[in-house]
């Protein structure tokens, strides 16, 4: 992947297993959100070949939420869900009773715990996580941190999570791998 003269991204050969969890770390600007950008077929100027499911749900650090619609439209609308199924992904991630609300109602953390329960109410087979937990004070991610546990234990889902803290990557993956370089190449993290 090159932007202009400069390439960005190396070979990358990276391959995600069921309900695998694997953090990407590296330092700022290195190419982690190209990276996912292209896996999430967002980006389309690389040479190479990314084999995805068919459902794939992204989360990034901003909640990408639509300002103007009420808390259960924000899941209708993208998934088509029911509103008996609407009920159930709200109580799953303690937002039961705010269907109506506007995201605007919602404190940051009930805004970010709505853009889970959205990329988790598509049953994806893949989730991909752009330092979704990023900026949020200790308390709130570690909030966070346990949603996003107990919905993948109910949910199996292999996850690509882009992280620059080590405690978060340490905690959540299964495998943590490095993103170094300049082209950048993907390296298991040395401890
Ligand atoms: N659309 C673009 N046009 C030109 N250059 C870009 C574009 N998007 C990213 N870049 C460059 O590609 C490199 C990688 O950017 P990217 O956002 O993927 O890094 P990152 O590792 O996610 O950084 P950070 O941790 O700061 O978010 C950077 O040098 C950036 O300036």
């Amino acid at each position: 992947m090159r932007f202009g003269d400069k390439q960005v991204l190396g070979s990358l050969d990276l391959r995600l297993a069921p309900r695998e969890t694997i953090a990407i770390t590296g330092p700022s600007g290195v190419g982690k959100t190209t990276f996912m950008r292209i896996i999430a077929g967002l980006e389309h100027r690389y040479d190479g070949h990314v084999r995805r499911p068919d459902k794939l749900a992204m989360v990034f650090q901003e909640p990408t939420l639509m300002r103007w619609r009420t808390v259960a439209d924000n899941l209708a609308i993208t998934l088509g869900l029911t509103p008996a199924e609407i009920d159930i992904a709200l109580e799953e991630v303690g937002l039961a009773g705010r269907g109506t609300a506007f995201p605007d109602q919602l404190s940051l953390g009930q805004q970010r715990r709505l853009s889970l329960a959205r990329a988790f109410a598509g049953k994806p087979d893949v989730l991909l996580m752009d330092e979704p937990f990023v900026s949020l004070d200790a308390d709130l991610s570690d909030e966070m941190m346990s949603l996003f546990e107990r919905l993948r234990d109910n949910h199996p889902v292999a996850t690509l999570l882009v992280t620059h803290a080590i405690p978060e990557a340490e905690r959540l993956a299964t495998r943590i791998l490095e993103l170094s370089g300049q082209p950048a190449q993907l390296k298991p993290r040395q401890a």
